[in-house]
């Protein structure tokens, strides 16, 4: 009998329920990939901003970590907010012997600007954590901490993408336009080709959570086993509907709609 392709999340809480882990398991739902979760902080956010941080104790992480593993099948896996350096060690040890495609979403700050992960903690994941990746998706603000380069046109965006594979040893890197202006353009080197995945810009403010909900969406289309390019070109696609049919939900910055596949939501 087939087995339902398996996700696996390890990342932070938001109880608005628009980022971090919730975005990865609706997303993971949506794609119909079976959604598995670690969690590495609780974190007090909303669409206006991030009020408070708890980070969960390590043993508790390595716990939830052994108990997801010794158990059930992770077909790919994503890592989204890992706030130290402590946590970055133990998670390496662990994914280390998952033999599963790996994609990063490199999460320094919210969307409201707010700082997730320690100083300290961005020089570890670039050192230790990039070379396990089979994909890191970093924004332009991510990118540019990555490469140490200032990122103002599509080319820089080409070239940064390049660097993070070749200097740090990412197996492919998808450097995202959404900061930037005109077309929402990113690009995809893989190590040989550069693939470039473009959309409409769409006007809105509700974006919160989209980086959560594309990284989910590519490690549910990988779950099933898609080629890389195929699943972000899926994802783009996902992702790109999930912000044109986002919710005016809070005072703030809104979040997307999970269940966009299914196009805009009936709501009688
Ligand atoms: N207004 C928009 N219209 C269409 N696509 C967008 C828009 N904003 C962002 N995107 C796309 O959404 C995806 C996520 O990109 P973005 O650069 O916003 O990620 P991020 O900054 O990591 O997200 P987050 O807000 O969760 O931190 C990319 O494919 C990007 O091109
Ligand atoms: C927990 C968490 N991870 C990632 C982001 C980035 O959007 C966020 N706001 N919260």
């Amino acid at each position: 009998m087939k087995q339902i392709p398996c996700s696996l999340t390890i990342a932070g809480t938001d109880p608005s329920g628009g980022a971090g882990i919730h975005a990865d398991l609706k997303t993971f739902q949506e794609l119909k990939s079976y959604g598995m979760s670690v969690i590495t902080s609780v974190v007090a956010q909303n669409t206006t901003g991030v009020q408070d941080i708890h980070h969960v104790p390590l043993n508790m992480i390595e716990q939830q970590l052994d108990s997801v593993i010794t158990d059930m099948p992770v077909h790919a896996f994503k890592t989204g907010m890992i706030a130290n350096k402590d946590m970055m060690k133990m998670v390496v040890s662990k994914i280390s012997k998952l033999n599963a495609p790996y994609v990063m979403d490199p999460v320094m700050v919210a969307t409201s600007g707010d700082p997730l992960i320690e100083e300290e903690a961005r020089d570890f994941l670039r050192r230790e954590l990039l070379p396990l990746t089979t994909l890191v998706t970093p924004n332009i603000p991510e990118a540019e901490y990555l490469t140490g380069k200032n990122i103002e046109t599509v080319d820089d965006m080409k070239q940064a993408a390049e660097h993070i594979v070749e200097n740090f040893g990412a197996g492919a890197a998808l450097v995202k336009g959404g900061h930037l202006k005109g077309e929402a353009i990113d690009f995809l080197y893989d190590g040989s080709s550069l693939h470039t995945f473009s959309a409409k810009r769409i006007n809105t403010k509700n974006t919160h959570g989209t980086g959560c909900t594309y990284s989910a969406a590519i490690t549910a289309y990988l779950s099933q086993g898609l080629p890389l390019n195929e699943a972000v070109k899926k994802a783009k696609h996902f992702v790109t509907k999930a912000i044109q049919y986002s919710f005016s939900l809070g005072s703030g910055s809104g979040p997307t709609n999970h269940w966009a596949t299914r196009g805009a939501p009936s709501l009688d």
